[in-house]
């Protein structure tokens, strides 16, 4: 009979790295590759079909946290009641983030949760579709083979749900650094955009004579490599599925075409190759004349002007345009990065696109609730470091930081204001590392930026600013040595940076004259998206061209760099989740060889590691790891009191401290209602007092009007008059019962909408849930 393993880490007794670890190996050899921390998902990567995912999630509907075995549709069950606030009050926006290192699971957990969550509120209209069917067109663009993972996602994104009460009514992807530099280079056993694979297999042979393509072999750009027959299968299948979701998406005929055109000159311009002549002049090489010519065709742009776009650079200063001739470097970095662009700009067009189809169609006064699911790449850490790895790395500094303010700082505050003993969790604080990297004006990207403004500054430059700077930082290192390196201690380990590229890779800009070419152009769409602006997150803004020259707009605004494009970027994303109610997937690889039934523990030791799972087990462990939802809460604990004012208070008992928090709450309780009773019996004093006095002001008029009275009759002069005594000023009323009430329990009231039968509801905050005290009078 197999073991039975504990689903949840918090209850383990004994709390090591041994036993971690045969709990997690234990449970992954019974294919129970989901566990939990408390409310944390842990999920191992089982690289096989597992049938948990069938019928049975149908269960995963409101249920109970411990009814059922963990799994990642209690993760996306749990977000969408929170979000319906079913669940204990709290912000209603939710937000899921799901991390770990590439090829961990991350975007199949991301599908999994958008699969559930359109099943729980009932999806099957077309909008509900569109949201899950737009995601092959989104892989297929965004996605590549690499050595970790054979569909790996080479963007991040964040998939914001947008829901009127339980129903869907919109979705939003933002998505993050593409890496666009896969489009000219790939590293030994990699691959380009799937799309390139996908569009060279499904084509007809009449539409590739039309785009102009060749055999995929002849591609420099795919490194002259194709798929075998089975996978070529394959990717024709998915060709047709990419663009029935493009028909889905709503494009156009004629958009599809020229994305497909722009996709073949992009592999044709790939394979223009320059050579010097003897008087040194550059040209393009013999043999890539056709090349050039293909190019054209497909950019829809004269050959003449493309040539001249990539041997030389034109700019203009006082109204002179100097013409600066390319060296044979200067020319292939024209031609990789007129590529780079022109593929980035047909991915945020994508991107755009589906935002416009899945924009929710509501008034804009009607409230919506949201759901975001973050899915972004995981820490890297490569043989040679570069600007994209220290761009993903950053982010993933960002998510530790969210991680570590929920579980420990939130988590201990939390305690700490409940009174409760508590013995302080050490964890790895990474603010340092991020002020390392964000702080104005000597952080790494402002130092990056104030360098990239320098026409003649160099990589090396930087590096040298970094050195003299950060020199005794204790999380930078650094490196003598002739390229220019650098070390950062992330929280994840250590991390060698090469900054060649580093300030034409912040820089981003496209010549005047390669933009005014395809502004030009007569493809339509490559017009268009050389006109885009690009807004200050980094987000492609498609206008209609200008169809004769650059507008000078473009010139003139300061264009943001990418470091602070992402940077901003960075902030929009995280001010939208620190507003939500965060729920956490840590995904974990088992075995690097992407292999079923295989666990490596080193590695998924290092995993849990770097993602501070240990102490995040030590938390969930000693303090409250589960949070019920307030009916199940309600049902087991509820007791009600009435004494005059009908106070109806619910006690938490959780089995463990059981004691100590009924004491606590019993004591809290006594003086909640001593503090009425003092209160009631002070104002029916204060009444009795001024009832007396109003009396005896009375008694003194009657017999002052009595006298004159009597005097008049007699018609002696009047005797002085008595003083009457005058009103005294009413005591200060306190604010009410209720509020002195509430101040001394330390509570916050929240304003309800007065009905006759005056009726306020108090959240009272007590250990890890939420209450309400109702009050009736
Ligand atoms: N729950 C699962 N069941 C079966 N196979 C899975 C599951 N999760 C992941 N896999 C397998 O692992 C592969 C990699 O997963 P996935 O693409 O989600 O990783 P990732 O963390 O998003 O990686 P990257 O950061 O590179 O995009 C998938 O293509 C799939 O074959």
């Amino acid at each position: 009979m197999e073991e039975k393993l504990p689903e949840d880490l918090a209850n383990l007794s004994e709390l090591d790295e041994k036993s971690l670890l045969e709990v997690l190996t234990g449970r992954f050899t019974q294919n129970l590759i989901y566990t939990y921390i408390g409310d944390i998902l842990v999920a191992i990567n089982p690289f096989k079909y597992l049938s948990i995912y069938e019928k049975e999630v149908s269960q995963y509907k409101c249920h109970e946290k411990k009814s059922l075995p963990p799994h990642i549709c209690a993760v996306a069950d749990r977000a969408y009641q929170s979000m319906l606030g079913r669940l204990a009050t709290g912000p209603k926006n939710q937000c899921i983030v799901i991390s770990g290192e590439s090829g961990a699971g991350k975007t199949e957990s991301t599908k999994l949760l958008l699969r559930h969550i359109m099943e729980l509120c009932k999806a099957n209209s077309q909008l509900e579709q569109q949201i899950l069917q737009v995601n092959p067109l989104l892989e297929a663009f965004g996605n590549a083979q690499t050595v970790m993972n054979d569909n790996s996602s080479r963007f991040g994104k964040y998939i914001q749900l947008r829901f009127q009460n339980s129903s869907v009514k919109g979705a939003k992807i933002n998505e993050y650094l593409l890496e666009k530099s896969r489009v000219v280079h790939q590293d030994e056993g990699e691959q380009n955009f799937h799309i390139f694979y996908f569009m060279l297999a499904g084509i007809s042979t009449e539409d590739k004579e039309i785009y102009g393509l060749l055999d995929p072999t002849r591609y420099r750009y795919l490194n002259g490599r194709f798929g075998k027959e089975d996978m070529v299968q394959a990717w024709r299948l998915k060709y047709a599925e990419v663009w029935n979701a493009m028909d889905m998406v709503g494009f156009e005929e004629q958009e599809k075409v020229d994305m497909m055109t722009i996709l073949a000159g992009i592999l044709s311009l790939g394979n223009i190759a320059f050579e010097t002549t003897d008087s040194d002049a550059l040209k393009v090489s013999e043999a890539s004349r056709g090349w050039l010519k293909a190019t054209a065709g497909q950019f829809g742009v004269q050959e003449e002007d493309l040539l001249k776009s990539l041997t030389c650079t034109t700019s203009v200063t006082r109204g002179e345009a100097i013409q600066r001739l390319h060296n044979q470097q200067q020319a292939e970095d024209a031609r990789d990065s007129i590529a780079k662009v022109a593929y980035g700009r047909v991915f945020g067009w994508i991107v755009s696109k589906v935002n416009e189809l899945l924009a929710p169609k509501v008034d804009c006064d009607v409230e919506l609730n949201e759901i975001g699911i973050l899915d972004i790449f995981g820490f890297e850490n490569f043989a040679v470091n570069r600007f994209e790895q220290l761009c993903i790395n950053l982010a993933n500094e960002q998510l530790q930081y969210f991680f570590n303010h929920h579980i420990f700082l939130m988590e201990q505050k939390e305690y700490k204001e409940e009174g409760i003993t508590w013995e302080t969790i050490t964890y790895k604080d990474n603010k340092p590392i991020l002020d390392l990297f964000l702080t104005k004006p000597i952080g790494i990207l402002s130092l990056l930026d104030e360098q990239s403004a320098f026409p003649q500054a160099t990589d090396r430059n930087f590096v040298d600013k970094l050195n003299s700077k950060f020199k005794t930082a204790p999380n930078f290192e650094v490196v003598r040595n002739h390229t220019p390196l650098f070390t950062i201690v992330h929280y994840a380990g250590k991390v060698q940076y090469n900054a060649s590229g580093f300030l034409e890779k912040n820089r981003d800009t496209i010549p005047a004259n390669i933009r005014e070419l395809f502004i030009n152009s007569v493809t339509p769409l490559l017009s268009v998206l050389f006109a885009a602006t690009i807004s200050r997150t980094g987000t492609l803004m498609p206008r209609r061209a200008k169809l004769q020259v650059a507008d000078d707009n473009f010139n003139s605004t300061r264009k943001q760099s990418v470091g602070a494009q992402f940077k901003r970027s960075l902030a929009v994303l995280m001010e939208k989740m620190f507003a939500a109610g965060p729920h956490f997937v840590r995904c974990i690889k088992p075995n690097r060889s992407k292999q079923p039934d295989q666990l490596d523990s080193k590695l998924v030791m290092d995993q849990l590691r770097y993602n501070g799972l240990m102490e995040t087990i030590r938390i969930r462990r000693d303090g409250f790891s589960w949070r019920p939802k307030f009916r199940e809460f309600a049902e087991r604990f509820v007791c009600s009191l009435s004494c005059g004012i009908q106070v109806c208070l619910i006690l938490d008992c959780v089995s463990c401290c059981v004691d100590y928090r009924s004491r606590i709450c019993r004591r809290r309780y006594l003086a909640l209602l001593a503090e009425i009773r003092r209160q009631r019996q002070a104002q029916r004093e204060r009444e009795e007092r001024e009832e007396e006095e109003e009396r005896r002001r009375q008694q003194l008029e009657e017999e002052r009007r009595r006298r004159l009275e009597l005097e008049q009759e007699n018609r002696r002069p009047a005797s002085p008059p008595v003083p009457l005594p005058r009103k005294k000023k009413p005591e200060p009323r306190p604010r009410s019962v209720l509020s002195t009430v509430l101040k001394a329990a330390h509570l916050a009231p929240v304003p309800r909408p007065r009905s006759k039968l005056f009726e306020v509801c108090y959240p009272v905050k007590y250990y890890t849930c939420i209450y309400e005290i109702t009050f009736s009078t």
